[in-house]
């Protein structure tokens, strides 16, 4: 039951991530609280940034979608895909049939840029994701301000307070808030604070191992009226053949693509696997 220390089983008590995502989490807050005091212009500058994109109809239908990421780097793998040219890259996942584009604005590890965000939000007309290490309000307004439809955030990193706060401020905002879990007691908190889009990520962020079997024995426990994506660890079309017959209705892809030499033919070929009906929840 990782996360939680508990003297029983039925009052789980939150402890504050460790190892990559620990850190990752301190130092985005950090930078939350150093442009704390941009929030009323922020504010300002979301009432002219483009309409949201819807994020959850983009994902919903009798077929599994696909969600590109734009990755330049990672803690897991180091550099990835250095000089990426994001809006390319976006507009090349979206002739392939991405059904919404993932941008890391993480910027000491990934590489990513709130700008990145910005100028892929306003090449495409698929909805566009903030992935970062969500948690404050101030960092849901930058990504509405920057043209996002949804942001991240991920259970593991917020305090039991914290969560329904920022679900219920990104919703506020215009944001659909893409709720990632990595455990069945993390579903619970999920669902007690109104999660509308889940994500499983195949990936332990505090230790880096993945493990790809997490997503489809997850899944089938999220109720079929959430939408439920698989996260991480997919390099080939064969790979998303768990998380679909787990009744997944999107998977997040972001290394495979951000490295391939033609990104719109692997997005093409991973939405080809997606095309086939996905297995009902
Ligand atoms: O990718 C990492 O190494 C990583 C490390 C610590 C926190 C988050 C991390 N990645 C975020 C993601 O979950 C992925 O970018 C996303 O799901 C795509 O994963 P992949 O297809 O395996 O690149």
């Amino acid at each position: 039951m990782q996360g939680f220390s508990s003297k029983t089983p039925e009052t789980p008590v939150w402890t504050e991530p460790e190892g990559t995502l620990g850190q990752l989490t301190r130092e985005a807050h950090a930078r939350a609280m150093a442009v704390a005091d941009r929030l009323e212009a922020l504010k300002a500058v979301a009432r002219d940034a483009r309409p949201v994109v819807p994020f959850h109809q983009a994902l919903t239908g009798p077929h599994l979608r696909v969600i590109a990421e734009v990755k330049r780097a990672s803690p897991s793998k180091g550099t990835i895909a250095p000089g990426l040219d994001a809006v390319g890259q976006a507009e090349a996942y979206v002739r392939g049939g991405a059904a919404a584009i993932s941008v890391l604005t993480e910027p000491t590890r990934f590489g990513g840029s709130l700008e990145d965000l910005q100028a892929v939000a306003a090449a495409v007309q698929v909805p566009v994701i903030r992935k970062d290490f969500l948690v404050h309000p101030v960092q849901l307004w930058e990504a509405r301000a920057a043209g996002a439809s949804a942001a991240l955030l991920i259970v593991r990193s917020l305090a039991p307070s914290l969560l329904p706060l920022l679900i219920d401020t990104a919703r506020e905002i215009g944001l659909e808030p893409l709720v990632e879990i990595r455990d069945l007691v993390e579903l619970e908190r999920a669902l007690a604070a109104g999660a509308s889009v889940i994500g499983v990520n195949n990936r332990n962020l505090e230790s880096l191992v993945i493990d790809t079997a997490t997503a489809p024995a997850i899944i089938p426990h999220i109720p079929s009226d959430r939408v439920a994506v698989a996260e991480s660890g997919m390099q080939q079309p064969d790979d998303l053949h768990a998380p679909r017959d787990a009744g997944a209705d999107a998977v997040l892809v972001g290394s495979a693509v951000s490295t391939a030499t033609d990104p719109e033919a692997q997005v093409r070929a991973l939405a080809a696997i997606a095309r086939h009906a996905t297995a009902r929840r």
